[in-house]
């Protein structure tokens, strides 16, 4: 009895509440039918507010939820243009990305690289006003290729490299009336036109570095990398860049350490949240069309005759060349003198060994004021990491077919490169009929130009770390103006990206439970509605 006695007091205190409305009620004197009406009444009238509230709310926080976890979601694509005006040509890049996905790396295309018919923009000197001409072709394309409504938002930079730089050098004027002819030119396209500048050695060495480690997704793995202690391996993570141009080249890496003294300034770069000391040197006048003038100017000294006999051409090949063109160069004018012929005939005699020694000349390493050098007595700290080689790295080793990952040591190069320039010219020249004339005659050059260049950056059991490279994941080209436009553009962060507000499975979960929410209030609330005669009785 006890025990029923309290079952009873527990249930009257778990419905006392309800109890307590219906005694009130009672306790006013109102029958019993009319107090269970007023109930229903009121169940109908503010039971349907409640669900419109709660639906209201659910609606919200769905809303909430799904717009802060997908902000921007319809698919807009922004573009932009960079021309690489180089020493030997212009190329005009087309590239385009995603608004959305701004700063994640590795999402930039090149849709474009419009190469312009001519040599490259310092030899307009004389003849400015052909410039319009020279690159209305790519223009045209850019405005075929990007669609109109996105023409006025499109950045256009042009970024002039050592072939100005050298004529800067020698003619301030004429540097600035080609680069003031080249902007009002682009000024008067539809685009949005930011710059047209004559970009330094470290820039383009240090550009060409961000363009490969962010086509090859190395800035990206940083994001993911969740132990700060990774930093130390920062330099086996990224890849050095080696560009070798018509007439500068430049080397950049991460060093091992970090911390020697050097005359040279590192560069700090802060991306994605992650700090990067780089080191990067240019150097002008070793690109290789220089390189090769710079070498025949100094054998035209040392053996001062009207023929050349040369190492470095294949045996039967002749060139003549203007002694005037040779000399009157910002790079080998400090070897000018007076001789008694006007013109130079190169008779090429196909020695690897021999050209291998002449371009040793080209680079004194005998002298170093610092722990370490290159060549030049220029501070260089010891190579470090794997390197992505490209330009005329590339186009060489790739004509050369020695691009291929199995090419694992330098002999093997040497090997190949004994081989091919001890080739008869004639049988080269019908060989590779299709093969550009200027290119294929300089193949043995500057295949011993590189192999040296390599050598002398100390790379000789180092070589299976060099990777020769030109479009990278089909996405872009190796060479600085990626680089160049992801700066100029904001594409890349200092700081990490804000991570999105919810996981995966949170978010899920929560689209699902406040569109059960939802359902079931409009369920409620229909029946309400629809049966609200019911309550009313
Ligand atoms: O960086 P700078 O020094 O200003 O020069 P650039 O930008 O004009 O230099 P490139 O990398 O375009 O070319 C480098 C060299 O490679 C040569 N070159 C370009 N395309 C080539 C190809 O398909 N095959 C062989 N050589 C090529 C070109 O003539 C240059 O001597
Ligand atoms: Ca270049």
């Amino acid at each position: 009895m006890k025990r029923d006695c309290s079952s009873g007091s527990q249930k009257r205190s778990a419905f006392g509440a309800g109890r307590i409305v219906l005694a009130s009620l009672a306790s006013h004197g109102f029958p019993s039918g009319y107090q269970d009406s007023r109930v229903k009444r009121f169940l109908s009238k503010n039971g349907l507010v409640i669900l419109g509230f709660t639906f209201i709310l659910s609606l919200i926080a769905l809303l909430a939820v799904g717009l802060t976890q997908n902000k921007n979601t319809p698919e807009n694509f922004k573009f932009g243009i960079v021309f690489d005006a180089g020493s030997s040509h212009t190329t005009m890049y087309i590239y385009k990305w995603s608004a959305e996905k701004v700063n994640d790396t590795g999402l930039v295309y090149e849709i474009e690289a419009c190469k312009v018919k001519g040599p490259g923009i310092s030899a307009f000197a004389s003849n400015v006003q052909d410039i319009p001409v020279y690159l209305s072709k790519c223009m045209g394309r850019a405005k075929e290729l990007i669609p109109k409504y996105k023409h006025h938002q499109t950045p256009v930079y042009l970024g002039a490299t050592a072939g100005m730089r050298l004529l800067r050098m020698e003619n301030e004027q004429s540097a600035k009336r080609i680069l003031a002819s080249v902007t009002s030119f682009l000024n008067s396209y539809p685009f949005n036109f930011r710059d047209a500048r004559i970009i330094s050695g470290s820039e383009e060495g240090a550009y060409g570095w961000i363009t490969i480690n962010y086509l090859l997704g190395k800035l990206q793995k940083k994001q993911n990398s969740e132990d700060p202690s990774s930093r130390k391996n920062e330099s086996q993570e990224t890849y050095g860049a080696l560009d070798l141009g018509g007439a500068s080249t430049q080397i950049t890496f991460v060093p091992k350490d970090t911390n020697i003294s050097s005359p040279i300034k590192f560069m700090q770069f802060r991306l994605y949240g992650w700090n990067y000391t780089v080191y990067t040197y240019s150097f002008l006048c070793y690109g290789q069309d220089q390189a090769l003038l710079l070498k025949l100017a100094k054998d035209t000294v040392e053996t001062p005759s009207g023929t050349l006999l040369d190492p470095c051409f294949h045996p039967g090949y002749e060139r003549m060349v203007d002694i005037s063109d040779l000399f009157n160069n910002v790079c080998t004018r400090e070897y000018k003198d007076l001789f008694p012929f006007d013109k130079l005939r190169i008779q090429g005699t196909g020695d690897f060994l021999q050209c291998q020694e002449r371009l040793h000349n080209l680079f004194p390493t005998t002298y170093c004021r610092y722990t370490s050098c290159t060549f030049n007595g220029v501070f260089m700290p010891p190579v470090h990491g794997e390197f992505g080689a490209f330009s005329a790295y590339y186009y060489t080793m790739k004509f050369l077919n020695l691009t291929s990952d199995k090419v694992t040591s330098e002999d093997m190069v040497i090997e190949k490169m004994k081989q091919y320039c001890s080739r008869p010219w004639k049988e080269v020249n019908t060989t590779y009929a299709d093969v550009k004339e200027k290119y294929l005659s300089e193949y043995c050059f500057s295949g011993t130009y590189v192999l040296t260049l390599l050598q002398v950056y100390n790379f000789t059991d180092y070589w299976k770390h060099i990777h020769f490279m030109h479009k990278i994941n089909d996405n872009a080209e190796a060479g600085w103006t990626l680089g160049y436009m992801l700066n100029l553009t904001n594409m890349i962060p200092a700081e990490l990206p804000q991570p999105k507000p919810f996981s995966r499975p949170t978010y899920i979960s929560l689209m699902v439970a406040f569109s059960l929410v939802l359902a079931i209030v409009f369920i409620l609330g229909s029946i309400i509605f629809h049966k609200s005669s019911y309550f009313q009785k």
